[in-house]
């Protein structure tokens, strides 16, 4: 005999103590939904980008990133062109601490002023240069991460997001840090020229809210299940694992990401360096369905990656294995701590 776990129906109803209505299965009135998921279904590509020699030359990396977001707009051998595209972590400067505030720029966005900000009037090179790939080709465009210099001169690792107008309508500002230490395998310290952002980053899109986070932040499961009980259908995270913890996992941690929270999880990496002695990155840049299948993968070099973020899906993954809606916090704690 099947065993029977009941009709797991959402409706709006009361639970016995809370004061405000939630959303909660008529099965158990135990749990709490995520937000309700809207938007239409779009088409991700992103662009692992190669570095120009050996990286130096920003002018060079820019002018690259640009051929390349012309080349992607194309759309590849299918020739549909993509809603959403992004490129990797640090793609116009060295991915080094000693580096990063040489390469800085000043660009004068704060959550705070987003609705007066006015590209035009940014001194940051990129984000002009970003802003117009964005508006000529008419995508929105998660401009991976670059340093940027403060006003008040700290140094973070920042990527801009760009609607298809051109509008900079979001940065994230690397949250946690790359400071780790393995032995015979990689020590790193952002922290030493770094400042970590005090800010989640959800860009609300056509598309649904895609939540973007940078490289280390994907460990941190907090900031993706935050942002997935916000309504995020997506987190994006412009990043740059590295020959260590790249085969450990890079696949692990979006997979999880993406089945805790039953959302898309997109990592774009640099290609990897084939010469000198500098950060080597791992590549590998993927896309992940909210059960946690692979949709798409390229290996370590220079590539484009499409891949249809299908909003059904999303909603039949919910549907199949609810577990959006049978948390019990009436035994462990809302780690997230947030309501829909
Ligand atoms: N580069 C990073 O921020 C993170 C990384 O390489 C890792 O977590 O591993």
């Amino acid at each position: 005999m099947p065993l029977r776990l009941g009709s797991i129906r959402q409706t709006a109803a009361l639970c016995s103590t809370p004061r405000r209505p939630l959303l909660v299965t008529t099965a158990t009135c135990r749990s709490r939904a995520m937000a309700t998921v809207s938007g239409q279904s779009f088409r991700l590509a992103m662009i692992q980008l190669a570095a120009v020699g050996d990286g130096s030359d920003k002018a060079a990396n820019l002018a690259h990133a640009k051929e390349m977001v012309a080349e992607t707009v194309k759309g590849g051998k299918e020739g549909r062109k993509p809603d959403v595209v992004v490129l990797p972590e640090i793609f116009n400067s060295p991915y080094a601490t000693n580096m990063f505030r040489k390469y800085a720029e000043r660009i004068g966005w704060t959550p705070e002023t987003k609705d007066s900000f006015d590209v035009a009037k940014t001194e940051s090179e990129s984000i002009k240069l970003l802003s117009e790939a964005a508006k000529e080709h008419g995508v929105w465009l998660i401009g991976g991460s670059i340093p940027e210099l403060s006003e008040d001169d700290k140094v973070y690792n920042s990527s801009p997001t760009f609607d298809k107008q051109g509008n900079l309508v979001a940065i994230h500002r690397k949250v946690h840090l790359f400071d780790i230490s393995i032995p015979n395998g990689i020590t790193f310290k952002e922290s030493e020229t770094l400042t970590g952002g005090d800010w989640q980053t959800l860009v609300d899109t056509e598309h649904g809210k895609i939540g973007v986070g940078i490289c280390y932040d994907v460990r941190f499961p907090e900031l993706a299940m935050t942002a997935a009980r916000k309504g995020a259908v997506a987190m994006v995270y412009p990043a740059a694992f590295n020959l260590t913890t790249g085969p450990l996992h890079w696949d692990l941690v979006q997979r999880a990401r993406a089945i805790d929270n039953q959302i898309f999880v997109a990592m774009c990496s640099p290609a990897r360096a084939t010469s000198g002695d500098g950060y080597k990155a791992w590549g590998h840049s993927s896309v992940w369905d909210p059960m946690g299948r692979c949709l798409e993968q390229l290996d370590e070099k220079e590539g484009i990656l499409f891949a249809d973020i299908d909003l059904d899906a999303l909603k039949s993954a919910r549907a199949g294995i609810p577990v959006t809606v049978q948390r019990r916090f009436d035994v462990y704690a809302d780690v997230s701590n947030v309501k829909p």
